[in-house]
């Protein structure tokens, strides 16, 4: 608020001077009219309850009602009122008191009184061209002047000042404005070189620069430059007056550019007002005259509003909080007098809803809940994004078996929508897969013919490679193709060794129609077939390490697949060959055996499983020797013989959890390490020469299967974690190895993201360590995308591995064979149809059947036809129900 008057800045203080100047104008005052029983003032202090305090109050020169509004609070506080008493009087202040002539709201006749009279104010507002406060204490009712009054609205006109909240009608609004600085201190609004406030406050953006606007009131000048929301100020008395060049609201009550404002609409404007008016009264325009003023001839109107129910509310908290003010305010009139606004932020309680909404609305609700608790009783299973368009029939699906039984057909017959498997397909097609993939190693055996395979020097074929991988194919189980229409969809190529081969992975394109087969070829060190024995695979893969332990190295034979892939049973065949080789070395031998389950490592030569804690161990001060984990406390076992060896990777594997999964009825849970240590007291090691001669290490691994998402798909939620922390600690060992693989060493950070790394970090960080992963993989098409993830694994542990090499082939479209339908039936087909129908039961009907027949008669035929023809009523409806139904069936496949 911008606007202030020399003579108003006289009244108002506004530092600490112009306040004692203030109390002693106050004195003043109180000296000329003296205390008195003003009836008034005794009304308004019954209202407040506050009668007792009128003596009080007379202390201070309070005669009239209209003298407590120029005091300040801490002066009605040193005269013993508490805050709350403050509040209630100045409640009561806001009131309109009829008792009181001072206080009664000004009359229609007396407004149409004093608007001639106001007229005459006018000119000199129009002169300035400025909008101007006038502090009403400043006004023909306070002092009595009415060309006083003029002249300082006249001054008023150049000075733009803000005065201070210091006054009691600013209590309220200062605690409602506490969360607007800027509002509560104009001086911030001032400096932050905004324009002066009553251009928002007046809605100045629609005042021309010829408009004039009285504001009667103090607290009018209170508001801030952001100020858009007059219901903080609404209990300011205040009344505006502007030139006739229209009005600045929405509202206006005459044609004359009155004003009519909520925050104009206060009784103490009102008691401002009307003192103001009578004076005008009094006045004659002569009067003004000669007061100098210039002369009259715009039209005023001032408008007093009904007084806003919000004013009266007795109860106005001391302090609001922001949240607290915010829904109240809005409930008000919204700025400019714009009218109730809904607060939308504030929950409406349905209690204050109208009957027939809150019913509409309880009953929606209703619905809903019962709609919720329908949903979760039928609890159907999720069924993947659905497909945009209508499924299309069992008929148009590439060969599917109509007849399968099982979940999956339950639930087509319970759903609508259809989904097939990539297996369900691959099953339901085997035939022209198997023909494709028959054609296929036809063609590449013959390609390959001429070509020499990998020799044991090339560059992928070195034995003196830290990782080799060999890939080992299981045989296809009888039970699997019988159960499941299972195919073998793995070959391998023919070589010396063989090191490539291929996997067929059988799919349909997206229209369900066209299979396609992507043969995937891989290489590695070694791959072995399903007919290859353990032996075989034992001399390929391991006996290189036995041998290179007992040279005094650390190695690592690690079996690496999906669970059901033959890992357990390859080991098993290694174990068994390695611990004769071992033991020809002459060396003792002891070994540790130990197996993780999550991060829990237990000693499985022990009867009772102790737990053993993975103890870090320093073995040198250099740095990549620092990060090596020993089972602390495992038993070590010497063994004497390859017997007593054999008697005790048999008695660990029993001791080892395994149980049931849908791919195998004895699948290992947890990750098996059997560490062989030759002893150093052999006579050989002196024999030989070589200090490590026997120090060496053998480190077997036989790691948990790798699970996908639909082999735990029935398990239970242990289960699944436990499948979680297997594939967890897969992938930090896959990470371990492609770093070794690389030649790099082994961070420390990859060596402790599982326990399985951390108890294979001595094997796998040694210097002259030897790593030989044997990857299992089982050739069932529906175990494709494992064996595809297992050889994708295995070819990223190889160094330099080549890329592998996909071929795609497109197989002929599947269109499936539809029958004709009765209608299209020539005649030669109708006759067909009735000589096989119920064992030619209706073979005589044919003969009484005209020649040209066709099928497009025999659907018309009626039931009475049907009768006619065949001669029986039982024979006739018979041959009715059974061409329909062959109606029915052929319909049913086109759909
Ligand atoms: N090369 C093979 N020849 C014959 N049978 C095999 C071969 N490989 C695996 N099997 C058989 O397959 C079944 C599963 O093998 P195995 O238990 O070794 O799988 P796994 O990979 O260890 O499974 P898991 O990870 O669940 O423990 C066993 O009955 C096993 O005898």
């Amino acid at each position: 608020m911008g606007c202030g008057a020399s003579a108003a800045q006289a009244s108002v203080p506004n530092s600490v001077d112009e306040k004692n100047e203030k109390n002693e104008g106050k004195a003043s005052w109180k000296d000329r009219n003296g205390p008195s029983d003003d009836p008034a003032l005794l009304h308004l202090l019954e209202a407040a309850g506050l009668v007792e305090q009128l003596s009080a109050l007379r202390s201070l020169g309070v005669a009239k009602p209209s003298h407590i509004s120029d005091l300040l609070v801490e002066d009605l506080e040193e005269v013993g009122l508490s805050r709350v008493q403050i509040r209630q009087l100045q409640r009561a202040l806001t009131e309109p008191h009829d008792s009181s002539p001072s206080h009664s709201p000004l009359r229609s006749n007396e407004r149409s009184e004093a608007a001639p009279l106001l007229q005459d104010v006018s000119p000199t507002l129009k002169e300035s061209r400025h909008p101007c406060n006038v502090d009403r204490h400043d006004l023909p009712g306070r002092n009595g002047c009415t060309a006083g009054v003029l002249r300082q609205m006249t001054e008023m006109q150049k000075a733009v000042e803000e005065p201070p909240l210091e006054r009691l009608t600013d209590v309220v609004d200062d605690h409602r404005g506490a969360h607007r600085p800027e509002e509560k201190d104009p001086s911030a609004a001032r400096t932050s070189g905004a324009p002066p406030p009553y251009d928002k406050r007046f809605g100045a953006e629609q005042l021309s620069p010829g408009d004039s606007v009285v504001t009667l009131g103090s607290k009018a000048r209170a508001g801030g430059p952001h100020f858009t929301r007059p219901p903080l100020y609404k209990q300011t008395p205040s009344v505006r007056v502007t030139s006739d060049h229209g009005p600045t609201d929405a509202k206006t009550s005459s044609g004359q550019g009155a004003i009519s404002n909520p925050w104009t609409e206060c009784p103490q404007a009102v008691s401002a007002v009307q003192p103001c008016s009578a004076q005008l009264e009094q006045e004659s325009p002569e009067a003004l005259r000669a007061e100098d003023l210039s002369d009259s001839s715009l039209d005023f109107d001032v408008t007093l509003l009904p007084e806003l129910p919000e004013l009266q509310n007795p109860e106005v908290p001391r302090v609001l909080h922001q949240d607290e003010t915010t829904p109240l305010l809005m409930k008000r009139q919204d700025s400019f007098g714009a009218g109730p606004q809904p607060n939308v932020d504030a929950p409406t309680p349905s209690a204050q809803l109208p009957a027939a909404l809150r019913q509409r609305l309880e009953a929606r609700e209703e619905v809903r809940k019962a709609q919720r608790s329908r949903d979760a009783t039928e609890a159907q299973p999720r069924v993947r994004s659905p497909p945009r368009r209508e499924p299309r029939s069992m008929s148009e699906r590439p060969c599917m078996n109509r007849t399968s039984s099982g979940p999956r057909a339950a639930s087509l017959g319970a759903a609508s929508r259809q989904m097939f498997s990539k297996n369900e397909l691959r099953a339901a097609n085997r035939a022209p897969f198997l023909n494709a993939i028959e054609k296929y190693q036809a063609k590449i055996v013959e390609a390959l013919a001429g070509i020499p395979t990998a020799s044991p020097g090339d560059k992928f074929h070195s034995g003196c490679r830290p990782v080799q991988v060999y890939v080992r194919k299981r045989p296809l189980f009888p039970h699997e193709e019988a159960k499941r229409n299972d195919f073998d969809v793995v070959s391998i190529l023919s070589g010396s060794p063989p090191t490539q081969m291929v996997l067929h992975n059988c799919l349909f394109q997206a229209d369900l129609r066209t299979p396609v087969v992507h043969h995937v070829r891989f290489a590695f060190d070694h791959v072995f077939g399903d007919e290859v024995s353990d032996e075989e695979v034992y001399r390929a893969s391991a006996s290189n390490l036995v041998e290179s332990t007992k040279e005094g190295r650390a190695n690592t034979i690690l079996m690496f697949g999906q669970t059901g892939s033959g890992k357990t049973h390859t080991m098993k065949a290694i174990e068994h060959l390695c611990a004769k080789d071992l033991f020809q070395s002459g060396c003792q031998m002891s070994l540790t055996f130990v197996e993780l389950r999550g991060s829990r490592c237990f000693d499985l030569l022990l009867p009772h499983l102790p737990e053993v804690r993975l103890r870090e161990q320093k073995k040198g001060d250099r740095k990549e020797e620092s990060s090596a984990f020993v089972p602390d406390g495992a038993h070590e076992l010497q063994v004497e013989s390859p017997e007593a060896l054999l008697a005790i990777f048999q008695a660990a594997r029993h001791r080892r959890a395994t149980s049931a999964t849908e791919a195998n009825d004895e699948s290992s849970r947890s990750h098996a390490i059997c560490t062989l240590r030759l002893g150093r007291s052999c006579s050989q090691s002196f024999a030989t020469g070589r200090s490590g001669g026997c120090g060496g290490s053998l480190t077997l691994v036989d790691c948990a299967g790798t699970e996908r998402r639909k082999d735990s798909a029935n398990h239970t939620r242990e289960r699944q974690q436990e499948g979680a922390e297997i594939n967890a600690s897969l992938h930090a060992l896959k990470e371990c190895i492609r770093f070794m693989s690389k030649g790099h060493r082994i961070p420390s950070h990859a060596f402790r993201a599982s326990a399985l790394t951390k108890l294979l970090a001595t094997s796998l960080s040694s210097a002259d360590t030897r790593l030989s992963v044997i990857c299992t993989v089982a050739p069932a098409a529906s175990d494709t995308e494992h064996t595809l993830s297992t050889l994708r694994t295995g070819m990223t542990l190889r160094v330099k591995a080549p890329e592998q090499d996909v071929e795609k082939e497109v197989l002929p479209n599947i269109t499936k064979q539809r029958d004709p339908h009765p209608r299209q039936w020539s005649p030669q087909q109708v006759q067909a149809w009735l000589r096989q129908l119920e064992d030619g039961l209706f073979a005589d009907v044919c003969s009484t059947l005209p020649a040209e027949f066709t099928g497009q008669m025999l659907v018309r035929l009626s039931e009475g036809h049907c009768v006619q023809l065949c001669g029986s009523e039982s024979r006739g409806r018979l041959l009715f129900d059974l061409l329909h139904q062959a109606m029915r069936g052929s319909d049913s496949t086109r759909r």
